[in-house]
């Protein structure tokens, strides 16, 4: 589900020079749009972000109350080592300081999956203040061929770093999807038991995407990155201790700054994880604003069901004695299901719901 009314796409422009532009050009500046009438808050009292140990025992019930209410949290006591994570931002500054030309060689095509570029499934009228990079993780030494052609030094510490980073991100991924099954009201003998639990941890396919966001003189007129919710099951963002990625809090609508305590990372449910647990867990609706005085990185790793199976609600998430909310679908599908909504203004959850004797299907109202 995405906020914005459909709108032309940007004209495909190179990405300019953002680091030293002097003013934001009218090409990035963001008119006051729906999202800018929310207030922008602190993350304190009753907005402050749920912070999950996954090694305590009442881990999934902390999960659960941070799913149902939040569909984001901050994960604390993951064992992902520090020197990794350093290892990573250092690694993909260096990627994005790379002169232009250099990138531009791995620019993605329209169509394609992978590549140096904007993020593909965000169509706007305006640019945002940001330059990305996508690829599958498990894909990375291929795929930076494209900017290191010859190999070398630098390109093998940078699949080195990537790689480890993905194997850690892959694991605890296992593991915190048997802590939202848990959640879930499933027991450890379920969970171990259960052919579809079972399937989607052992087929979680995973997507990274590189963000950086240049320090902007003119922050209040630009946008990082455009108000969405994931579309897979659940990403991992490992942010840099710059602050700067907003979550949207219903009811009055504000957007509440998530902090980046050192060794965080921040867990956002995406919609197929509604979807799998018939609405009972929300996607997340969050954005990126930018700062006048220092670059921030953040480098999501999307996790989310292989393009050929199809998701539908969990047998344990459907109450006794009703019908599944949502009917079932392949990753690719709901893409293409959303890509439709977006161009209608219509929420690609509820295109998916299934009636049922007029209850809640558990889909948020759109903003
Ligand atoms: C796995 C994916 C999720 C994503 C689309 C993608 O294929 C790779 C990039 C991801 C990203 C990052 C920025 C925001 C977003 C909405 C976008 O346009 O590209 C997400 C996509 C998503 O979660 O749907
Ligand atoms: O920069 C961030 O913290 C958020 C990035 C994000 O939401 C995305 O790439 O999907
Ligand atoms: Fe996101």
């Amino acid at each position: 589900m995405m906020p914005s009314p459909p709108t032309p796409p940007a004209a495909a422009a190179p990405y300019v020079e953002l680091r030293s532009a002097e003013r934001v050009p009218d090409t990035h500046a963001w008119p006051a749009g729906p999202d800018d009438h929310h207030p922008s808050v602190e993350a304190v009292g009753r907005d402050a972000v749920p912070v999950v140990d996954v090694g305590d025992p009442g881990a999934a019930r902390a999960v659960a109350r941070a799913a149902e209410e939040w569909g984001a949290f901050l994960l604390v006591g993951h064992g992902v080592p520090a020197r990794v994570t350093a290892g990573v931002e250092e690694q993909v500054a260096r990627l994005f300081a790379l002169p232009a030309p250099e990138k531009a060689r791995a620019g993605r095509r329209p169509g394609e999956a992978s590549g140096y570029g904007y993020p593909p499934a965000l169509h706007l009228p305006k640019r945002m203040w940001s330059e990305g990079y996508t690829f599958p993780a498990a894909a990375v030494r291929a795929e930076f061929r494209r900017v290191w052609p010859d190999g070398g030094d630098e390109y093998l510490r940078f699949c080195d770093v990537m790689e480890e980073h993905h194997w850690e991100m892959r694991a605890l991924g296992g593991r915190l999807l048997d802590v939202f099954f848990g959640a879930l009201g499933l027991t450890a003998d379920q969970i171990a038991a259960g052919e579809t639990e079972r399937k989607i941890r052992e087929t979680l396919m995973a997507t990274m995407h590189l963000n950086l966001y240049p320090r902007c003189p003119e922050p209040e007129r630009a946008m990082g990155l455009a108000a969405h919710t994931d579309s897979g099951f659940f990403t991992f963002i490992t942010q840099s201790p710059v602050p700067g990625l907003q979550l949207l809090r219903r009811g009055p609508d504000r957007w509440v700054t998530v902090p980046a305590p050192p060794g965080a990372l921040v867990v956002v449910l995406g919609d197929l994880f509604q979807l799998l647990t018939n609405g009972r867990f929300r996607s997340a609706l969050h954005r990126a604003v930018v700062n006048r005085e220092q670059d921030r990185i953040s480098v999501p790793y999307f996790l989310g069901p292989p393009a050929d199976l199809a998701v539908a609600p969990l047998a344990s998430a459907v109450p006794p004695g009703r019908k599944a909310a949502f009917r079932a679908v392949t990753w690719p599908e709901y893409m293409g299901v959303r890509e439709k909504a977006l161009r209608t203004d219509a929420s690609a959850l509820a295109m998916l719901q299934v009636e049922d004797e007029g209850e809640d299907g558990g889909v948020p109202p759109k903003s």
